[in-house]
């Protein structure tokens, strides 16, 4: 029998997958969607116009890389809800407002108008009730230690040229950030948890752990209905 059906995963769900650079979430993802039969949304880091000179100039590019993103990521949201769902996803569009943009703001990377304009485009585009959000997220959690180390080990140029500060920073406002998120549900996973490279087994008990939290969901769901409604329920 199939795992998304011994665990009753809906063949509709759109799964995203959040967490610092280096985290493992592209890893995860292809890991899930495979298990799951699901299709894939990976981020184009290769493609992406603006990524090296924008690690090259923070300030010259923020503005332009974080529009590009936006862009890349609601097509990419159209297009998983185009299909009807069964989507994995890397990297959630939240994660590029809630903690790239406002980080390159604080540290003065990107002026308070483009910071304006930018947030007025994403509320536009995201905070309404047209938006589909996601099912349910996916958030990596791991030490810092862990997180230098995996991205030491991928070794992207331009993430290796990036002062350690860079990723110390994103890894604090990670933390915060997810303690506050409400736009859909959250399954916290420790990336010490599973090792998906030593055991290909390992991706069962997080596909487990998946089906009983949209069953959680679900069931509130259905409760809330009845009371707002129970001559339909
Ligand atoms: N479970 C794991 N155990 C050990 N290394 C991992 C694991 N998952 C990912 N990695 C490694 O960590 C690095 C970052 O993983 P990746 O999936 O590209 O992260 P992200 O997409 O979050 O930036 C890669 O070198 C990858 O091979
Ligand atoms: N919104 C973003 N702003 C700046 N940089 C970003 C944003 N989204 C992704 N990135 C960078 C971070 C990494 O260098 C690459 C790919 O991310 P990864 O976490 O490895 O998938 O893009």
């Amino acid at each position: 029998m199939e795992l998304r059906e011994k665990y009753n995963i809906p063949c509709r769900t759109v799964i995203t997958v959040a967490g610092t650079v280096g985290a493992g979430k592209s890893t995860l993802t292809r890991a899930l969607a495979e298990a799951l039969n699901f299709r894939t949304s990976f981020e184009k880091v290769d493609t992406n116009p603006y990524l090296d000179k924008f690690y090259n100039d923070f300030k010259r590019w923020s503005f332009h890389l974080q529009v590009y993103f936006l862009a890349e990521r609601f097509k990419e949201q159209k297009r998983m809800f185009e299909y009807g769902g069964g989507f994995v996803q890397d990297r959630s569009i939240y994660e590029d407002t809630g903690i790239f943009a406002q980080m390159h703001y604080e540290k003065g990377n990107m002026s308070a108008v483009d910071y304006e304009t930018y947030k007025n485009l994403f509320e536009a585009m995201v905070m309404t009730p047209y938006f589909p959000h996601p099912d349910l997220m996916i958030y990596l959690e791991g030490d810092l230690e862990d997180i230098l180390e995996r991205i030491k080990k991928r070794g992207r140029p331009m993430e290796q040229q990036t002062p350690v500060e860079y990723w110390i920073e994103m890894h604090k406002r990670y933390e915060q950030w997810i303690n506050s998120f409400n736009a859909c549900p959250v399954l916290r996973l420790n990336i010490n948890e599973y090792d998906l490279f030593q055991n290909k087994d390992a991706i069962e008990p997080i596909v487990e752990r998946i089906g009983y939290m949209l069953q959680q969901v679900a069931t509130v769901k259905n409760k809330r209905d009845f009371i707002s409604n129970p001559d339909f329920a």
